[in-house]
């Protein structure tokens, strides 16, 4: 994928994914869980399956199950009544079996007829209107999967389906990996809590509560330490509390290069900043380090960039794939497909810009359009936004276009 040319002093999205990626140390540990706690879990260990699936030959479908061979102008009688739940029985010779979805069907019978397709004379006979296949309409024991088969690998998570899965086996407990304690932080000394009176000049803090979500949607366990004065020795403090009682922890603001932001000196004195700055707009100061020795057996810090849109792609783009990794997770590749542009705009000179767009889809395939205001303050598209516009380092939108577009459902957890 093309990035343009990058501005100096900033790493590449992709190496900065790959670097974060690679420094992610999977939680230690394991725990047994009832299947009714564990959905968004991780899988601890790879599982098999306990019995085939189907476990018994049964019908697809309410209907007749019958020889195929014995249908005449005469019709069968039918001899015998199935429902779902009952034992397996073999069909007398000359004789049809009324059953129903779900059932097992009975020994020497090779198809199952919809009871759309039948008709039943005045003697209660059954006449089949077309043709009987063999084999039609029955559900095989083993034909989804074998006892022993892989059944869920270790890194999934525990979908609703996954858990539906794991139930249809018989399972009541799942091995789940223990979850991620990450502490979160914001600091600013403008920034006020929602239902506080507003002043000029404060500004409520939005991060804190989007984190959080976003946190706890990828089934974390956060401790909000609140908010931070712009001063090195409360930031200090503040770290040194969160790092001893979490696996991780984000903070947001105070990440660029002015006098008052203090997370990149304060990390360099505790431990370790890894790096800090990527080439995309917005989110560009992002820092990733460690607390303790700078080394891995410290404690990750990252932090995501004050202005609120940038924290938002800052976690899509780098933090979660980083938390996904740690808590053990299977982290995909960003998913993208090209999508045409219905509108112009000028490129950004040195990173690679994510757009918020909405897809329009009244048109002849999908239409990105501004989700709204492109600001890295401005939340209100980045609430609309159906996924994003990525476009190369110094490269015009020019409308008709195509270009990469990330969904924005491949981030949420
Ligand atoms: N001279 C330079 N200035 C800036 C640069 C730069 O490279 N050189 N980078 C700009 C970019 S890009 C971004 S993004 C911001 C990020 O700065 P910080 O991470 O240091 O964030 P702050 O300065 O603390 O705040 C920026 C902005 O965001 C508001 N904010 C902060 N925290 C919250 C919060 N929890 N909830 C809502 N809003 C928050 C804050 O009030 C500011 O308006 O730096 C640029 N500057
Ligand atoms: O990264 Mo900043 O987000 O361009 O405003």
């Amino acid at each position: 994928m093309s990035c343009g040319t990058l501005a100096k002093g900033l790493l590449d999205l992709e190496v900065a994914r790959a670097r974060l990626i690679a420094a992610a140390e999977p939680v230690q540990g394991e725990e047994l869980v009832a299947l009714e706690q564990a959905a968004g879990r991780v899988l601890a260990r790879d599982l098999r399956a306990r019995l085939d699936m189907p476990g018994i030959d049964n019908s697809a479908m309410d209907g007749y199950a019958l020889r195929a061979a014995e249908l005449s102008d005469a019709g069968l009688p039918v001899v015998l009544r199935v429902p779902a739940g009952a034992g397996v029985e073999t069909l007398p010779e000359g004789g049809c079996a009324r059953i129903f979805t779900g059932a097992p069907v009975p020994e020497g019978t090779d198809c199952v007829v919809p009871q759309e397709r039948v008709r039943l004379d005045e003697a209660g006979r059954v006449h089949v209107v077309g043709e009987a296949k063999l084999g039609a309409n029955i559900r095989r024991r083993g034909e989804e999967y074998r006892e022993g088969d892989p059944l869920l690998a270790a890194g999934c998570t525990l979908n609703a389906a996954a858990l539906a899965l794991l139930a249809s086996q018989g399972i009541a407990e799942v091995p789940v990996l223990p979850r991620f304690r990450v502490a979160l932080i914001s600091t600013g000394d403008e920034l006020i809590e929602p239902g506080e009176p507003f002043a000029p000049g404060r500004v409520y803090d939005s991060n804190r509560v989007m984190l959080k979500a976003l946190l706890e949607q990828a089934d974390c366990v956060v401790l909000d330490l609140g908010v931070i004065a712009d001063d090195p020795a409360a930031l200090r403090k503040a770290f040194v509390a969160a790092r001893d009682g979490a696996d991780l922890v984000v903070c947001t603001g105070g990440v660029s290069v002015g006098e008052e932001d203090h997370v990149r000196p304060v990390l360099e004195e505790l431990g370790g900043l890894w790096f800090h700055g990527v080439a995309i707009k917005p989110g560009k100061p992002f820092a990733f380090g460690y607390l303790d020795n700078g080394s891995p057996e410290g404690v990750p810090l990252i932090g995501l960039p004050g202005n609120p849109v940038a924290s938002l792609v800052g976690w899509h783009l780098l933090a979660r794939p980083f938390v996904q990794g740690c808590q053990g997770r299977t982290v995909e590749a960003l998913q993208q497909y090209r999508v045409r542009a219905g509108f112009s705009r000028r490129g950004s000179p040195g990173r690679r810009e994510l757009l918020r767009v909405t897809l329009d889809w009244q048109g002849e395939g999908p239409l990105a359009l501004l989700a709204g205001g492109q600001g890295s303050h401005m939340l209100h598209a980045a609430s609309q936004a159906h996924g994003y516009l990525m476009m190369a380092a110094d490269t015009d939108v020019e409308e008709g276009h195509e270009y990469p577009y990330l969904p924005a459902g491949q981030f949420v957890d």
